[in-house]
């Protein structure tokens, strides 16, 4: 890993930052942006915020609700109203929304069928970005955040920004492996490839931002991924190199 400039640093000897370190990381659906994020903060000691969960809690909460997501006001009324607490701890993540517990409800294929509807809601959209760029501004210990529009939108100026790709047949084959093979093609594909394409008019995911690294998955191991994101954190962020 090489210094990382800094106005007084020496060669060698990087003056260490006095900001927290931020972790943006975006990308498709089963490009391994959840799994990746968590190891990645387990292993700098940060906190970790999963931006998707904000998404599908508001959807959750909306069909709770019975409120029509086509009825875009109503839905981003209910949003503004809503208390929503995320646990940032990467190993024990949880979501609160409206003092429901709905950590595990959100994973429900319901949720995520119908969670673009919600994500494509640019009233939600702009609510849920000033929440996730508060939680950014209040971690003082760091913290990696994931989801679509991290490296562009929330967090633009983060040190660390990486693009997660990887081949669509892995993206669904993962997560196909993920929901059980009970799980039809068909409702697979839906929660990868149609999603993806849903998402991709309101978020750029597909192609990295200038200064943004992209990062290939598919051939790769998650620690082999977890290595090459820890490896792009500036030395002067280094926990390593700051002990
Ligand atoms: N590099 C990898 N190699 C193999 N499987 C992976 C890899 N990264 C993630 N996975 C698996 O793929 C599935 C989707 O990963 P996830 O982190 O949920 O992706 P995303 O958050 O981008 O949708 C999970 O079951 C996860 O364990
Ligand atoms: N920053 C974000 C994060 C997620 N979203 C949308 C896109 C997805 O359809 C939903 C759920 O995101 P999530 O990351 O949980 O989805 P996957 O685990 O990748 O399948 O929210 C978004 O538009 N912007």
């Amino acid at each position: 890993m090489s210094d990382s400039p800094s106005p007084s640093g020496t060669p060698g000897h990087p003056v260490l930052s006095s900001t927290p370190l931020v972790v943006a990381i975006d990308g498709p659906s089963g490009s391994g942006k959840s799994s990746t994020s968590r190891g990645v903060a387990a292993r700098l000691g940060l906190a970790y915020l999963d931006t998707g969960a904000m998404y599908r809690a508001a959807t959750w909460l909306a069909v709770h609700e019975g409120v029509d997501l086509a009825d875009v006001d109503a839905v981003a009324d209910l949003v503004a109203r809503a208390q929503l607490v995320l646990e940032l701890a990467p190993e024990h993540h949880s979501v609160t929304i409206d003092g429901h517990d709905v950590t595990t409800a959100i994973r429900d294929p319901d949720v995520s069928a119908a969670v673009s509807a919600v994500a494509t809601n640019l009233a939600v959209r702009a609510d849920l970005v000033a929440r996730q760029k508060q939680v950014i501004a209040e971690a003082t210990g760091g913290i990696v955040a994931e989801g679509r529009d991290i490296t562009t939108v929330v967090a633009p100026e983060a040190p660390v920004r990486v693009l997660l790709v990887a081949d669509a047949s892995a993206r669904v084959a993962r997560r196909h492996a993920e929901l059980g093979e009970h799980v039809d093609a068909e409702a697979v594909h839906d929660q990868v490839v149609r999603r993806d394409r849903d998402d991709s008019t309101v978020a750029a995911f597909h192609d990295a931002a200038p200064g943004v690294t992209v990062l290939d998955s598919t051939e790769l191991t998650l620690e082999q991924v977890v290595d090459a994101i820890c490896a792009l954190v500036p030395a002067a962020y280094d926990p390593a190199v700051a002990r």
